[in-house]
C-alpha cells in the first residue's frame, strides 16, 4: 500500500473468515484506514491481490465490481450520516439506489433496521438531534440496510463515551450473530478489541508491515513486545518480554 512514492504497509498476508470479527489494530498513523480503504475497493493496492470470495477484486468488470460490493455495508467514523437528512431518508438512500422495493418495502426496511440498532420511533429525527452513540447506531443501521456480507467499520467507537461505546460493541456482536454477517473493524480501543475480536491483525508504522495475526491472545503469546505492549497497555496484564 502506497502513497506516490511511500510506501504505508507491505508483505501483507491474512485471510477473513465468514462470519468472524476481524480486527485491524495498531498505533496512530501505522496505515489501519488506508488498509480499510483498500479493502472497501476506494484504492488499488501497489502489488498484490485483495480476493473476495476468491474473486481477485481488482481484476472483475466494473458490473462485477459494482456486485460485490453491493453486498458490502460501511459504517464510517462519526457515522457520516447526511445531516440534511432524516434518519429515515438516510437508510433509504443504499435502498433506493441498489434496489427495486416500492416506497412500503422501503419504510418497512428502516423501521426494521432502526428497530435492529435500538432506535425504533427515530425514523424523522435530523442527525443534529442525536448523540454521538445514537448517530454511530443509526449509520450502523444504514450500512446494514442491504443485509450485507461483509460490515467494515472504521473506528467505531472513537469519540464515544465508555457506556455508549461498550453498547456499540454489544450491538456490532449481536449483529454479526442475529445476520451471520462477516464484520471486519479498525480499531485502536483496547476494551472494543477485546470485546468484539475474533482475529485480527497488527499494523506497526516503523516497519510498515505486520508484526502479528490471530485472536488477541494468540498475538500476545508470540511475544512481540510492540504487539504486548498495544494489547496490554492500561491492564494489568505483564508486558511481555
Ligand atoms: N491521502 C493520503 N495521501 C498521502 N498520505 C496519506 C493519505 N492518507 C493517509 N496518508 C498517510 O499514510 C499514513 C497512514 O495513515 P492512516 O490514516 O491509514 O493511518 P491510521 O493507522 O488509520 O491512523 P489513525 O489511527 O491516526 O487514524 C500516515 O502517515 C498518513 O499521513
Amino acid at each position: 500500500m502506497a502513497y506516490g512514492d511511500r510506501v504505508i504497509q507491505q508483505d501483507l498476508t491474512f485471510t477473513v473468515r465468514r462470519g468472524e470479527i476481524f480486527v485491524i489494530m495498531g498505533g496512530s498513523g501505522c496505515g489501519k484506514s488506508t488498509l480499510l480503504r483498500h479493502l472497501i475497493g476506494l484504492k488499488k493496492p501497489r502489488s498484490g491481490t485483495i480476493c473476495y470470495n476468491g474473486l481477485d477484486f481488482w481484476q472483475q468488470s466494473p458490473s462485477r465490481k459494482r456486485h460485490i460490493m453491493r453486498n458490502w455495508g460501511i459504517l464510517y467514523q462519526g457515522g457520516a450520516l447526511w445531516s440534511s437528512m432524516t434518519l429515515a431518508e438516510n437508510i433509504a438512500v443504499p435502498l433506493k439506489e441498489y434496489t427495486d422495493l416500492s416506497a412500503g418495502q422501503i419504510r418497512d426496511v428502516i423501521d426494521l433496521k432502526l428497530a435492529l440498532v435500538g432506535l425504533a420511533g427515530f425514523q424523522n429525527y435530523y442527525p443534529s438531534e442525536l448523540s454521538g452513540g445514537m448517530r454511530k447506531r443509526a449509520g450502523l443501521a444504514r450500512a446494514m440496510a442491504l443485509d450485507p456480507e461483509i460490515l467494515f467499520c472504521d473506528e467505531p467507537t472513537s469519540g464515544l463515551d465508555p457506556v455508549s461505546a461498550r453498547r456499540l460493541d454489544q450491538l456490532i456482536l449481536e449483529l454479526r450473530d442475529s445476520l451471520g454477517a462477516t464484520v471486519v473493524v479498525v480499531s485502536h480501543d483496547l476494551a472494543s478489541i477485546y470485546t468484539i475480536a475474533g482475529n485480527g491483525l497488527f499494523l506497526d508504522g516503523e516497519t510498515g508491515t505486520m508484526l502479528a495475526t490471530g485472536t488477541p491472545q494468540q498475538m500476545l503469546d508470540a511475544g512481540n513486545l510492540k504487539v504486548g505492549e498495544f494489547l496490554t497497555r492500561g491492564r494489568d496484564i505483564e508486558p511481555l518480554s
